[in-house]
Formats: structure tokens, sequence, C-alpha cells
């Protein structure tokens, strides 16, 4: 039986904006201790998920429980969380965040935590970066990451996250509601880092999934996930974010977790490519967003500029965006010179 107690042991309000696979996991898995409001931009869909007390078309099997209500419309999922200790969370993807925030722009909101993970794909800008263009400094905020697959989570199953933020106070508020039952949550302020690994870890997910794909067998599973730490690593230090952060949840826990795993959308990108489908064909049969794949060409292109060595991204990006056979991807892996590890 689910343990119902959180942190404070007391109910908030949530409000999740963003009902996908992982916005209504999260709803789910609040709703046993919160009164959370869930929002969508499909009207229709909101309305069927009202009906049938299940998220058929993003998240299938998983009913709601009673704490879990439908928004009637935006504003509804923003009065409800007028008042002090109440917890807003963005649950789209990083091509929707911009457009999102937009809408948040001058309303009374006590905070925002997003899930995205990812760079912007015309940008290159992390998520936290985008909310400080949009909302600026005024709003508290912060990243909610960490290892995490959304029916797992859905079922109750134990999981543990990572809250990001400048903000000690958002930090303390977020473990008060998340913290509880099997959720734990870690604080950190390391944003950058901890977005850092939750958008690149995608990358190689798809790197990891067409290795796979192709036989390449264990030992070479094993050496991606690892050099790819490093990569993430490099990137990550050279925007400032701090080592330790990476070898943490969001960093190798969630790049073991989306390399590994088969629930993954990211690894499965990498599954189709191997099998030489097409990636519209493969994007299409998934039916949910792979960051990965944008994500791979605005990391290749952010790294150029800041100077950072990613051969993997480098080579997943060739696969996704020039063409390149994923055998190609590894041959040119392999020959790269020798180095120091
Ligand atoms: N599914 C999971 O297990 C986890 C997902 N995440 C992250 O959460 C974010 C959302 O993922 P999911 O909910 O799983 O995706 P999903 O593909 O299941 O659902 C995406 C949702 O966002 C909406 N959407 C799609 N494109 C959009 C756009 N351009 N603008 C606005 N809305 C858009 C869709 O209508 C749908 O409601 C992603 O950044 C993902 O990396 C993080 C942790 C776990
Ligand atoms: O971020 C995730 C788990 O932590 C989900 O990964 P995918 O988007 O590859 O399914």
């Amino acid at each position: 039986m689910q343990d119902t107690s959180n942190a404070a042991g007391t109910a908030r309000k949530v409000s999740v904006l963003g009902a996908g696979a992982w916005g209504t996991a999260v709803a789910i898995a609040l709703a046993h201790r919160h009164e959370v409001l869930l929002w969508g931009r499909d009207a229709a869909a909101l309305q069927q998920m009202a009906a049938a007390r299940e998220n058929t078309g993003y998240l299938p099997g998983h009913p709601f429980p009673p704490g879990l209500q439908i928004a009637a419309d935006f504003d509804a999922a923003l009065a409800h969380v007028a008042e002090p200790g109440s917890l807003l969370i963005a649950a789209c993807p990083v091509a929707g965040l911009r457009p999102l925030l937009q809408q948040l722009k001058g309303r009374a909101i006590p905070n925002v935590v997003w899930l995205c993970k990812g760079f912007e794909y015309e940008t290159g800008l992390l998520p936290h970066q985008i909310v400080r263009a949009v909302l600026g400094d005024a709003v508290p905020g912060g990243a909610l990451s960490g290892p995490s697959f959304a029916q797992e989570v859905a079922k109750g199953l134990p999981c543990a996250l990572t809250i990001a933020s400048d903000s000690a106070e958002l930090r303390a508020r977020v473990v008060d509601i998340v913290h509880g039952g099997n959720l734990r949550v870690y604080s950190s302020d390391d944003l950058v880092g901890v977005e850092v690994g939750g958008a690149v870890k995608n990358v190689l997910a798809i790197a990891t999934g067409a290795a796979d794909g192709l036989g390449l067998g264990l030992n070479a599973r094993a050496a991606l996930i690892t050099r790819g730490l490093a990569e993430i690593t490099r990137l990550g230090v050279a925007l400032g974010g701090q080592t330790e952060t990476f070898m943490g949840l969001t960093g190798m826990g969630d790049l073991i977790l989306t390399c590994t795993g088969d629930l993954s959308r990211n690894r499965r990108v990498g599954l189709g490519l191997a099998q030489g489908k097409p990636l519209d064909v493969i994007v299409q049969e998934l039916g949910h967003v792979a960051e990965g794949v944008p994500c791979s060409k605005a990391v290749r292109e952010l790294a150029a500029r800041v100077g950072v060595d990613m051969p993997i991204t480098n080579a997943v990006a060739g696969v996704l965006f020039d063409g390149d056979q994923p055998q190609a991807m590894v041959a040119r892996l392999l020959s790269r010179d020798p180095r120091d590890e």
C-alpha cells in the first residue's frame, strides 16, 4: 500500500500544465497527497480524460486518484494555485516551454517548476535561461529532474528526483510538496549541471539504442555510457555546472536509466535507427516526444561554439540530420585517435 504522508504532512494545491505522459504521471503521484489540477493544451483530450478518469492517449492504464481533477481551463489552473504554499508545474516539452511561459507572463503565479529536459532547438538555451528570458527573476523557479519513467511513477514505484533552483525557498517548497510516499526529492543549487545532464543523456540514449540495435554488445554499451558521461561533464562544466552534479541522479543516474531502459523513447529512437527506419516513421510510431532528437543538433552547435569536443553527440546528430548511417557513426567513433582517459 502506498504511504500517503509527505514531508510536512499537509495537503497543498498543485497545478500541472501539460498533460503528456510525464505531467500526467506527476499529477497522479502528487494527487495521493495533494489537491491537483491537470491542464493540457488539447481541450478535446482534457474532456476525454475527465470522463474516462485516465489519460488514454499518453499514459494508458493508470486511473486517476480522487485527488486529481482536470482543469476546466487555463485560468482555473492558475486560480487553483493562487494561495501561498501552492506549486505550479510546467510539464510540457522544451519546444512548448517558451509559449507556455508567455501565457504565464504578467499573471499572478506563486512559482514555476519545469520538468522538461533539453536545450531549446532554435536558441540553444537551457530551460532556466528561457524562463529568465520570458519571466525575468521575479518568479521563483526550478528544474525537477532525475531518473524517472512516467509509467513507474504513475504506478507508485520508488523514484528519486532532484530539485535545482537558485532559490532556497523554492527548493524547500518543492521538497515539502513532492517528497513523500515513494518519491524522494534531493536539492541542488546547480541549475546548469542538472539541466545539462537531463538534456544530453537523451542524445546518449539514442546512441546506446542504436548500438544495442546493431548488436554491438554490452561492452560497447558500457563504453558509450561511460564516455557519454565524460562528454556530458565536459559540456556541463564549460557552461558553469559543477563536476559532482554529473555523478548524481540527474547526471549518471538518468543517463543509466535512459540508455538501458526500454521504456525510454530516446533509446527506442536509436533502436529504430538501427533497423534502418526513417526518423519521421520512428517519431510517428513513438507518438511521444523524443527530446534527444532536436537536442542533438542544438548541442552539436552549442558545443562547437564553446569549443567542447562531443564526438558521440556529433555522431548522433550526423545520423539524425545529415543522413549518416548508424554503422558509419560507430566506425567514426572507433577510428578516433587514442587518448588518455
Ligand atoms: N515521460 C517521462 O518518463 C519523462 C519525461 N520528461 C520530460 O518531460 C517533458 C514532457 O515529456 P512527456 O510528457 O513524457 O511527453 P509526451 O510526448 O508524453 O507528451 C507531450 C505533451 O506535450 C504536448 N506538446 C507536444 N509538443 C508540444 C509543443 N511544441 N508545445 C506545447 N506542448 C506540446 C503534447 O500535447 C502532450 O500533452 C519532456 O521534456 C521529457 O523529456 C522528464 C522525465 C520523465
Ligand atoms: O527522462 C526520462 C527518464 O528520466 C524519460 O526518458 P525518455 O524521454 O527517453 O523516455
